[in-house]
């Protein structure tokens, strides 16, 4: 049974809150960031969040995947990668989940290699009690340790475009 754990409504207002947090941390800056959607998880929450954020948003796309069913492999599949300059910009990875923190830690120590001028990491979701090596810099919500699925997060492939965050139960 499919349980629900952020509403609609909940992700809403929080990608709102984060869209203007982003906004606010830019902003004495630099007037143009370089965001980064790690798909494909993050292809909702990234769609909505650039559009709450009140400057230029430059886009990149990568593609990275580690999951089976609901366990990391330990091993990171690069599918496709950003192919344009990011040295010298103001660098945003937008991520749906932090868990073990194995893909992050993964996708910075590359990026880290182009020598961004600022390099952050905004997630959507982050499980409690993880301790990942990496840290993202911007959390939505910190939620406990139980697999979720829908907006974007999927059980070998299947839950994606379910509008809300749940749980199978
Ligand atoms: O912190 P970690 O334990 O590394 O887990 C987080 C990553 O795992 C998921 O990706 P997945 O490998 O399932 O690929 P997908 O985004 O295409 O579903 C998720 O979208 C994150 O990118
Ligand atoms: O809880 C999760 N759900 C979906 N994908 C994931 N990738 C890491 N953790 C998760
Ligand atoms: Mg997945």
């Amino acid at each position: 049974m499919l349980k629900t754990l952020i509403t609609e409504k909940e992700l809403a207002k929080r990608i709102k809150e984060l869209g203007s947090e982003l906004t606010e941390y830019y902003k004495p800056k630099t007037d143009t960031i370089h965001a980064v959607c790690v798909l494909k998880g993050a292809i909702h929450f990234f769609t909505e969040l650039v559009k709450n954020i009140d400057l230029n948003v430059e886009y990149s796309f990568i593609h990275v995947s580690s999951y089976t069913g609901t366990e990391s492999s330990g091993k990171i599949r690069v599918k496709s990668w950003i192919d344009e300059p990011i040295e010298g910009k103001h660098v945003l990875v937008v991520e749906d989940i932090l868990d073990t923190g194995l893909t992050l830690s993964y996708i910075l120590g590359y990026l880290q290699r182009y020598k961004p001028a600022d390099l952050k990491v905004v997630s959507l979701l982050k499980k409690k009690g993880k301790n990942p090596e990496v840290d993202a810099d911007f959390i939505g919500f910190e939620i406990e340790d139980k697999f979720v699925i829908g907006y974007g997060l999927d059980y070998d492939e299947k839950f994606r475009n379910i509008p809300f965050v749940g749980y199978l139960e």
